[in-house]
């Protein structure tokens, strides 16, 4: 492929070398260079890219994208750019064939509700014949091919291939997690979104290699209403006037507020027997009633802006009804039947946030118990162990404390640090560290009209001990419990 056609959409200078190059490849990893490589030098969190110019030079990379001048041989392209990481956005774009356009592209941000929100659309726009690619925490699915992720929003040059692979395999549409860490870095950048959707945002992701500041955070988060050509905003959120400042797209709402484009109204929590759910009434752009077996108020949220997406792929109301009866979201408030007398469900919770938004929406069900099971994980900071445990003392009736993904800590260290929180409270708690004997515990002494979390899991299926991820997924040690084993 010609440099020429892969800058197309830059502002850049040539300090040396030919503009019309060859370029065989693409590659922000100096281990994958090869002869003809367009090495792009990113500067990272760990380490610059730009260090790498003599190693890739060596293995023959053709063209070296840089931020900075750097010393090359005279064979060799430079492009100098403003911002590596925006210029690898738009060259892979290049290199793919523009994929975005021949999808639908719909980008989910906000500190909560994403991957929910996702899931809830694929689902409704499959139902309705479409062919739906995904991006998000838990994977990425593109055609057939599932692909676990590592991010929640992959680097862009992986999201371009993706992209192109969604396209190639008959794709109609993708819907993707778009982090605020991916606004930030230019992952998606390069193309604009259809649909970009705002869920909600609370402080978060603040920290050293994330945000300096709530403010940083919710103007990279923001920037994706610069991005798209529809923007479908929380009118609820109490930022809202700050989330939509400086947006260029066309603006649609959703929420409980009167002012909102797209309303719930008429809310119910509803249950029966071992599961729980919602009942609304959907006004404004759409009329009809919703009911669905994923509890908790900000299920409405998510299932309303599910709603409020699919409302522009001329998916019927008795289409999204149906399809969002049946939407599951693996680990998010995920119901498994184990009795008629109360309900268990297994969430990702895993800070005391997502925590405290759990526990206090369930409390809405008035159980007769809130039991709330987790673990916090080794080698990670000690607040968030006395942070959920003082959370789940406060909201929980009884709290079991038991392990997750222990690291290379004792279990009960964990567990000690957990109950420090909890102490602060006049929380009732037991103490199990294995978590298969603590699950069958909470199972065995489950009450009439009980509420049981397992929470902190969700979709993952291992454990991770002394270094070695061990398959553990929830769903299976009920089952194995249920059985006796
Ligand atoms: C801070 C950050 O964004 N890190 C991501 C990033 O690493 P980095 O850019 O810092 O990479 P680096 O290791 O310093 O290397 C810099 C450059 O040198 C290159 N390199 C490196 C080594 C070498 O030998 N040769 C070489 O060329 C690298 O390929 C890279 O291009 O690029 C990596 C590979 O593309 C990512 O996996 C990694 O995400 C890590 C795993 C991460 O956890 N990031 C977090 C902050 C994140 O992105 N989180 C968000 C938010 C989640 C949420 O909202 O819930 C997400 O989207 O997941
Ligand atoms: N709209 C929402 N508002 C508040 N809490 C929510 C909302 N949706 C889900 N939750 C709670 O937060 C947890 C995470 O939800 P989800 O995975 O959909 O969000 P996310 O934005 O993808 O978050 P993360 O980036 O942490 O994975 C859920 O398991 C649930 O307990």
């Amino acid at each position: 492929m010609k440099l020429t056609a892969l800058l197309e959409d830059l502002e850049y200078t040539c300090c040396q070398g030919d503009e019309n190059a060859e370029v065989t490849d693409v590659v922000y990893d100096s281990r994958k260079v090869q002869k003809g490589s367009l090495f792009l030098c990113i500067r990272g969190a760990v380490v610059d890219g730009h260090t790498f110019v003599p190693d890739v030079v060596k293995k023959g990379a053709g063209v070296l994208v840089v931020e900075e001048k750097v010393e090359a041989p005279e064979h060799v392209t430079v492009i100098l750019v403003k911002d590596t990481r925006y210029a690898m956005a738009c060259i892979s774009a290049a290199y793919f064939g523009h994929p975005a356009r021949r999808l639908k592209t719909i980008g989910v941000t906000g500190t909560k509700g994403k991957t929910t929100t996702t899931y809830m659309v694929k689902s409704i726009l499959e139902n309705a014949g479409y062919r739906v690619g995904l991006i998000g925490t838990i994977e990425a699915i593109v055609g057939d091919k599932v692909i676990p992720a590592v991010n929640t929003t992959p680097e862009s040059y992986v999201i371009q291939k993706y992209f192109k692979e969604m396209a190639d395999a008959g794709c109609d549409c993708v819907v993707m997690e778009v982090s605020s860490q991916a606004l930030m870095l230019h992952r998606t950048a390069g193309f604009e979104f259809d649909f970009g959707i705002f869920t909600n945002i609370e402080p978060d992701h603040i920290g050293p290699n994330e945000h300096r500041d709530f403010q940083h955070y919710l103007e990279c988060k923001s920037m994706l209403l610069r991005q798209c050509k529809v923007g479908i905003v929380n009118r609820d959120d109490k930022h809202f006037e700050q989330i939509i400042k400086g947006h260029t797209c066309a603006l649609e709402t959703f929420g409980f507020s009167e002012k909102a484009d797209l309303r719930a109204e008429d809310a119910k929590l509803v249950s029966g027997k071992g599961w729980l759910g919602i009942d609304y009434q959907v006004r404004g752009m759409m009329n009809f009633q919703v009911e669905i077996d994923i509890p908790g108020k900000f299920s409405i949220y998510n299932s309303l802006t599910a709603i409020a997406i699919c409302r522009h792929f001329k998916v019927s109301e008795k289409d999204i009804v149906n399809a969002l009866r049946v939407a599951k979201v693996k680990g998010r408030i995920e119901m498994i039947k184990v009795s008629d007398e109360f309900t268990l469900m297994i969430d990702y919770a895993h800070n005391a946030m997502a925590l405290e938004s759990l526990l206090t929406t369930l409390r809405e069900y008035h159980p007769h118990r809130l039991v709330c099971l987790f673990g916090c994980g080794g080698n990670r900071s000690k607040l968030r162990r006395y942070e959920m445990g003082e959370t789940s003392g406060r909201l929980a009736d009884l709290t079991i404390i038991t392990s997750d993904n222990p690291r290379y800590e004792k279990p009960q260290a964990i567990i000690d640090d957990i109950k420090v929180g909890i102490s602060k409270t006049d929380g009732k708690y037991i103490e199990i560290a294995d978590r298969k004997e603590a699950i069958a515990y909470a199972i065995h002494h489950g009450e009439p009209g009980d509420i049981i979390i397992l929470a902190g899991k969700g979709h993952e299926d291992y454990q991770e001990i002394e270094g070695k991820k061990y398959p553990m997924d929830e769903r299976v040690l009920i089952a194995d419990i249920l059985a006796g084993r």
